[in-house]
């Protein structure tokens, strides 16, 4: 059986991502394409890649069994309605962005298309990264099993049943990334003003994020137990948590990410196709 040929139409920072990670594992430069209405993007992921790019989204979707939709929610309507109504027949059409749902898809694309939804994110670019993916009822097996060796080519995915909850991953682990690096930033300038150079407590907070998160993904037991077991009784954890607490950050986090999920949902409502 050949390879099969997937498209990304979008060549920006998380088609990137997503092909460094595949790049790394069982996939090859030859079977990967790229477009980009930028002529810039379309040679930066060439060079980057060593694989094909162009300027026409129509040649992708002439020439690949998987079309990956990795354009902003913004130019998505444009994007699908400009495709030639003649793709490779059987071809699955995959969309990673933000809110915009399967239904508007399906109206741009054809309704017979075969869909799926996927909210990855970007540290697939070390093959971290974590997707939440949903298949509409005419996606078949076939198609589910290449779904899956895409996104676990950069990581873990995961099914979900019921399509509202892709706005959920996208709050958790899709924007997430940005949670981590904002406390981060935090943690390095605290770090500064407690009387470090910004190298050192970079290096330390990197670090420390890296060693916390692998102990949260090895140990056997729950992260609020591997924090009680930094948190001495009377020492200094303590205080910074207890801080924490009646600052209120638990509930400030948790307003951010319904934040997230409703913006979601606002992208469809604005976006999507309404009739
Ligand atoms: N950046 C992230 O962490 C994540 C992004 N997403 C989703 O991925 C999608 C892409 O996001 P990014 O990669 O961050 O955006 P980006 O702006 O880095 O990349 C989008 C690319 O699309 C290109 N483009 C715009 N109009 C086009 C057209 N008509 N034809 C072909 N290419 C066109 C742009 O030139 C740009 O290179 C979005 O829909 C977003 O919701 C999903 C998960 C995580
Ligand atoms: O911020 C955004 O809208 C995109 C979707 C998830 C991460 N980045």
């Amino acid at each position: 059986m050949t390879a099969p040929r997937i498209g990304f139409i979008g060549a920006g920072n998380m088609a990137s991502s997503l092909i460094g990670g595949m790049l790394q594992q069982n996939f090859k430069p030859a079977q990967l394409l790229a477009s980009d209405h930028n002529p810039e993007q379309c040679q930066r992921i060439a060079r980057q890649f060593g694989i094909s790019s162009s300027t026409d989204n129509a040649v992708l979707a002439a020439d690949c069994d998987v079309l990956l939709l990795a354009v902003k929610p913004q130019v998505m309507r444009e994007v699908c309605q400009a495709l030639p109504a003649m793709r490779k027949p059987g071809q699955l059409v995959i969309s990673i962005a933000a809110g915009i749902d399967c239904r508007s898809l399906s109206r741009w694309l054809g309704e017979d298309t075969p869909l799926v939804r996927c909210m990855p994110n970007t540290p697939s670019l070390y093959r971290q990264g974590v997707s939440g993916l949903y298949a509409t009822p005419s996606v078949s097996n076939a198609q589910k099993q290449l779904t899956e060796a895409i996104f676990n080519a950069v990581g873990i995915s995961l099914w979900l049943d019921q399509e509202s909850q892709i706005d959920a991953v996208t709050a958790v682990s899709g924007s997430g990334p940005a949670y981590f690096f904002y406390l981060m930033e935090a943690m390095i300038n605290a770090g500064e003003q407690l009387g470090l150079n910004r190298d050192t407590a970079e290096r330390l907070t990197l670090f420390t994020a890296l060693g916390a998160a692998e102990m949260a993904v090895q140990s056997e037991v729950d992260v609020a137990e591997l924090r009680r077991r930094v948190t001495s009784p009377g020492g200094t954890t303590e205080q910074a948590i207890g801080s924490f607490t009646a600052d209120q950050l638990p509930q400030s986090i948790a307003r951010g990410m319904q934040a997230a999920a409703r913006r979601a949902g606002e992208l469809a409502e604005q976006l999507g196709d309404k009739a």
